[in-house]
């Protein structure tokens, strides 16, 4: 398996001829692999450099600045995920990552903050002005990639443009920075654990280390090598689910840094609205092969799969 490479900018294309033989391309990596490299996405190479270099400012801090923001003070998952706070593999090991969440920030005393407070709220932002607006730059930038890429799937599937794109109006889309520090010597080497992603897509920024891999249908693990400017895309759980399991959700892990070696990347996973319901798209059910499974809110099945994964919620905090 080789990872193929879609041209965000031929996606959106006015030549029909080229906008349809990448969304075919785009179909067929969403169908038999789950990942993609996306190329030519319009995101300035300054505000990727930007990212990075807030990212290193932020995990440089002295852990008692981070922990001011830890994850754990707040119900909607927000701030900084101290190193052994997730374990992605349900078998293996915590990973060693240290990580920061940001989304779209809601009062704590907004209607969808009181009905759903594990998912929406305010945000525990970084002191640092600048790294705030950074990120804030880098979500509004990334998402309308997700927005213009989730049409072209809308296209594929021979839905209206703006099947997916109409559910994003009080979405729950999450930024994360990851920091991977170099592992300790002897030790298990899980940056981050075998896992699926839960939502529609994910769009990856990653820096030129490498680690990311990515499991074939033959169960062997393929290198995510990096390639600069491009952005690593995956088809999440969510998306798995909407269509009748057409596109598919692949495993992926990290491998832990080596010695002296700090990985950063940039996960931006794109979730929908919390109440949008979650119904086989028209297009992936066939009589031969009827819908597989029931309606759900997307906000229940994304709390469900995060439940799962961070040991603090499920011991009720
Ligand atoms: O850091 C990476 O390259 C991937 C991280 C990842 O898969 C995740 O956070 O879901
Ligand atoms: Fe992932």
């Amino acid at each position: 398996m080789s990872i193929p490479l879609i041209d965000l900018s031929k996606l959106t294309h006015s030549s029909d001829v080229i906008r349809q033989q990448e969304i075919r391309a785009l179909d067929k990596a969403c169908r038999e692999i789950g990942f993609f490299y996306l190329t030519n996405t319009g995101i300035p190479k300054e505000l990727m450099t930007a990212l990075m270099r807030e990212a290193k400012r932020f995990f440089d801090q002295p852990q008692d600045a981070k922990n001011a923001i830890d994850i754990t003070n707040c119900k909607n998952h927000r701030g900084y995920g101290n190193i052994g706070e997730e374990q992605l593999d349900e078998v293996g090991h915590a990973d060693w990552k240290e990580t920061f969440d940001m989304a779209l920030d809601f009062p704590a005393d907004h209607p969808l903050a009181e009905k759903y407070p594990t998912m929406y709220g305010p945000n525990q932002n970084p002191s640092n002005p600048k790294t705030v607006e950074v990120l804030q730059d880098y979500y509004v930038e990334a998402f309308l990639v997700a927005q213009k890429l989730l049409t072209a799937m809308a296209q594929a599937l021979s839905l209206d443009d703006h099947f997916f794109t109409r559910c994003f109006t009080d979405h729950v889309t999450v930024l994360r920075m990851i920091h991977y520090p170099p592992r300790p010597a002897n030790d298990h080497d899980n940056g981050a654990g075998a896992h699926t992603d839960y939502g529609c897509v994910t769009l990856l920024l990653q820096d030129q280390i490498g680690g990311l891999q990515v499991k074939n249908r033959q169960g062997e693990w393929v290198d995510a090598t990096p390639i600069d400017n491009a952005l690593v895309v995956n088809i999440g759980d969510l998306m798995q689910r909407w269509t009748n399991d057409e596109y598919v959700s692949t495993a992926h892990r990290v491998r832990a840094s080596l010695p002296d070696v700090h990985r950063y990347s940039f996960p931006f996973f794109v979730e929908p609205d919390y109440e949008t319901n979650v119904v086989c798209v028209p297009s992936c059910a066939t009589a031969s092969k009827p819908a597989k499974y029931e309606p759900i809110l997307s906000g229940d099945w994304i709390q469900s799969r995060f439940d799962a994964t961070y040991a603090y919620r499920e011991k009720g905090e």
